[in-house]
């Protein structure tokens, strides 16, 4: 059965650093969550809390609702699979697996069934009796699943699983736990450094920076909506552009930017100290001189992204933007210096909170 998790008001403190600063947080019943941030942003230390391996300096932890800072780790309906999968190297495959259950007295076919049944999970099925230090990295890593999976969690977490496994396996680990999370129907919670893991496999993800929360939401909120200029810029809107002027009308405005003014959708304050216009560059397209909703900027160079290719273009103030244009595209005839003109597709600019840039 899954189970939710609640999260309130939570602060972890180790001496003087806060590792977690006030964190509240649901996490639903058998959804994909990510913890997702940079090293050091407090992702472990809240893994740590729900499996009980450690306790909140305050805060609250509760199971369905229920308060769970008096239950210890093995008590709770929690697994963990580890980065360092810390497999028994003296216990063959089958022994391994069945450590739990045998810790919790099940013997003979129960428990030949349970892990047959958890090894066939995993595609490991015949696998038992194998001596795990001969086993590749990926069949390893679905040992130390199986071994999680066979007690039935109603909460799965994942430390940074595919952290050390080389691109190949990552891709197909991370297939796989989509895969048992349709299957198994429990909640998991993945924690990673990892965008292109988190966006592939979350239902919803939280990103974390110096122990908070900047955001929760569904993957693709994070691009129609980042929170603010941190969150922008570590999903990858890396054009952040300070307008010179806002004016607001609901939830639209325009703002000029080094006199030319763009239609924004407004999710943060319609406020100039506060607030940056974020620009997809997904968004954007080279068009015909005129165009509008068009901008008249200067070419500065572009870098060759393998797959695509990054116009970066200047405003008469300086500030930049970027366009992802096809790698093959003709450009040959744009050069540094030269004026083009772009069009904005629906939605392509935002107006969010400043927070996370330096005071301009
Ligand atoms: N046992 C501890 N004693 C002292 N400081 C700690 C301890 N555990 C974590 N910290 C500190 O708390 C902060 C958050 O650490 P945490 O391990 O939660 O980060 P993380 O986001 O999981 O990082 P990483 O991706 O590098 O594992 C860091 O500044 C870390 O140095």
């Amino acid at each position: 059965m899954a189970i939710s998790i609640q999260i309130d008001r939570v602060s972890r403190e180790y001496g003087p650093v806060k590792a977690l600063d006030d964190v509240t947080l649901d996490i639903r019943a058998g959804e994909f969550f990510t913890l997702l941030g940079s090293s050091g942003c407090g992702k472990s230390s809240l893994l740590k809390l729900i499996g009980g391996f450690d306790r909140q300096t305050s805060g609250r932890v509760a199971f369905d609702g229920k308060d769970v800072g008096n239950l210890p780790a093995n008590r709770r309906p929690v697994n963990t699979v580890f980065q360092s999968l810390a497999l028994f190297p003296h216990m063959s495959v089958a022994q391994n697996v069945g450590y739990g259950l045998r810790l919790r007295g099940l013997s003979g076919s129960t428990l030949e069934t349970r892990i047959s049944g958890a090894l066939d999970l995993v595609e490991l099925s015949g696998f038992g009796q194998r001596d795990v230090n001969l086993l590749s990295g990926g069949q390893r890593q679905r040992v130390a699943l199986a071994r999680a999976l066979v007690m039935e969690p109603g909460i799965l977490l994942l430390d940074e699983p595919l952290t050390g496994l080389d691109e190949r396996l990552r891709q197909q680990m991370r297939d796989e736990f989509g895969r048992l999370h349709k299957r198994t129907g429990a909640t998991f919670i993945l924690v990673t450094h990892n965008q292109d893991e988190a966006l592939s496999l979350s239902d919803r993800m939280a990103v974390m920076h110096r122990g908070r929360i900047e955001q929760v939401d569904a993957p693709a909120r994070f691009f129609e909506a980042p929170a603010n200029a941190f969150v922008a810029r570590f999903v990858g809107i890396d054009t952040l552009l300070r307008p010179e002027r806002i004016v607001a009308t609901g939830n639209h405005a325009e703002a000029t930017i080094a006199g030319q003014t763009l239609p924004v959708r407004v999710e943060g304050p319609a406020d100039l100290a506060a607030s940056v216009v974020a620009i997809r560059p997904d968004r954007l397209f080279l068009a015909p001189q005129g165009m509008p909703p068009a901008l008249t900027l200067m070419v500065v160079g572009t870098t060759f992204r393998g797959l695509h290719r990054d116009l970066k273009l200047a405003f008469s103030d300086g500030q930049t933007l970027v366009i992802a244009i096809e790698a093959d595209a003709d450009i040959g005839q744009l050069s540094a210096g030269q004026q083009v003109s772009v069009g904005l597709k629906p939605d392509a600019a935002v107006l969010i909170s400043s927070a996370g840039l330096p005071p301009a």
